[in-house]
């Protein structure tokens, strides 16, 4: 290994009780929310099809008069107290709140730059009362955080020259200073997501990444930051040169999760995914049809299968500018919530089974509990099962439902009978298991 002074700050998966929440917790939201969400995806009445919250860069608007929109935001319709309900009927254990996107507006009435909350109609501290409310339902806090700041005189892509060098000094000590004022301002935080930190000034100040890591947890102990944030001595990025994860977490899985089969590597540490609705809107769009809506089966499988490789899952939603939500995204967290409100035992606290995945779905595991997820029904009415060498499968019930037959039909090969009445939707079988370490060795393997 070369010796590093940035790079990651400890090896292996962090077991204090603050990362045991955090993984816990397992299904998040995110929020975002911002000016983007004025125009919703339209410029000059020309419709673009990209992510709407990029919607400045798409349609080449100067950053003084993208702005300007700042005139037109007063979410009138705004209600934390029931943005927080939804939440919470959704299952969801974490809320991830844009506090300030690429487009550098402060969802907070920060003092280091003018393009906040506090200078528009609406005036009040909307991340202060989204907190408060989702704090008030037992829902944890976390902030996403963009460094890339098109609103900021002094960010660089790159550092070029010695001018270079000068602004985009100041321009970190002006992101310390927010940093600050929210670790200060919001001290319920639990984590800071960054973003926005993949150019080549940030990777060649690798020093500073590291620091924010140590001036955040310094402020918040207990707090955690994501992998995206960090940068090493040699601008390495996630992962440090010698190959260990930084932050507390990896944040790559953003619109894409591991394969259950070749990508187990993940199991080893801890992870969080987000997901987009559409293709890939973040932010508030006008117009959904311009691109596959994933149905709440299609995202209900994707927190499963995430929560099946021993990571996280957050689920985007992208308010109106009235801080009204779409009908669609109440519908997906209606539907969510249900499902989560019979079966969450199988996402809360679940980890990562060490089973071989099956075609009719996923595994989760809670200690000795081993949860099978069935997302397809197979036409041979029994569900295949292939336990590890010294574990046996004692009981099977479906959760909230009746006990199944269980038919030993190989060494450590199971067939666990579906329900006799075809849940029709997503349903979880529940396993006993025991070790089989001293079983009869009644099989042999064929010669060949
Ligand atoms: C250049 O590609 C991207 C893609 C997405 C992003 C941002 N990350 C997501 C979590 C959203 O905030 C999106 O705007 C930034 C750059």
């Amino acid at each position: 290994e070369i010796s590093l002074k940035y790079g990651a700050g400890r090896l292996g998966k962090r077991q204090d009780a603050d990362m045991k929440r955090f993984r816990d917790n397992r299904l998040g939201a995110f929020i975002h929310w911002g000016l983007y969400a004025i125009p919703g995806g339209e410029w000059n009445g020309e419709m673009y099809g990209g992510a709407a919250e990029w919607l400045k860069a798409w349609a080449k608007v100067p950053a003084d008069e993208w702005l300007k929109l700042m005139e037109q935001w007063n979410p009138t319709r705004f209600n934390p107290k029931a943005w927080a309900k939804m939440a919470k009927k959704m299952g969801v254990k974490y809320v991830k709140i844009t506090t300030k996107h690429h487009e550098g507006f402060c969802l907070w009435p920060s003092k280091y730059t003018q393009y906040t909350v506090a200078q528009t109609p609406y005036k009040k501290d909307i991340l202060g009362e989204m907190v408060k409310a989702y704090n008030d339902e037992g829902i944890d806090v976390h902030f996403y955080f963009s460094v890339l700041d098109w609103s900021h005189p002094d960010y660089r892509y790159d550092i070029k020259s010695e001018e270079d060098e000068i602004a985009f000094a100041r321009f970190l000590e002006f992101t310390d200073n927010q940093l600050k004022e929210l670790a200060t301002r919001y001290p319920t935080v639990k984590d800071f997501w960054f973003d926005g930190t993949w150019d080549a000034s940030i990777k060649k100040n690798g020093w500073w990444t590291a620091h924010v890591e140590q001036m955040l947890k310094e402020m918040l102990p207990g707090v955690t930051v994501n992998s995206r944030l960090r940068a090493d001595d040699y601008g390495k990025r996630h992962f440090d040169s010698n190959g260990h994860l930084m932050g507390d977490y990896e944040s790559a899985y953003e619109r894409r999760l591991p394969d259950p089969v070749k990508d187990l590597k993940v199991t080893r540490w801890d992870w969080e995914a987000c997901m987009t609705v559409p293709e890939n809107q973040w932010g508030y769009h006008k117009d959904w049809s311009l691109s596959y809506v994933k149905t709440p089966l299609e995202v209900l499988e994707r927190i499963v299968h995430a929560v099946s490789m021993g990571g996280n899952m957050v689920v985007n939603f992208g308010p109106q500018p009235d801080g009204d939500f779409r009908s669609e995204e109440k519908e997906l967290a209606d539907a969510v919530g249900r499902w989560m409100s019979v079966n969450g035992e199988c996402i809360y606290g679940c980890d990562y089974a060490g089973w071989d995945k099956q075609a009719w779905g996923y595994y989760t595991r809670k200690g000795k509990e081993v949860y099978m997820v069935v997302f397809n029904s197979p036409y041979s009415r029994h569900l295949v099962v292939k336990t590890p060498k010294d574990v046996k499968i004692t009981k099977a019930v479906v959760l909230n439902g009746k006990e199944v037959g269980v038919k030993e039909t190989a060494r450590n090969e199971y067939n666990v009978d579906m329900p006799a009445k075809d849940p029709g939707a997503p349903f979880v079988i529940k396993l006993q298991i025991e070790d089989n370490t001293n079983a009869a060795d009644k099989y042999r393997e064929a010669l060949t």
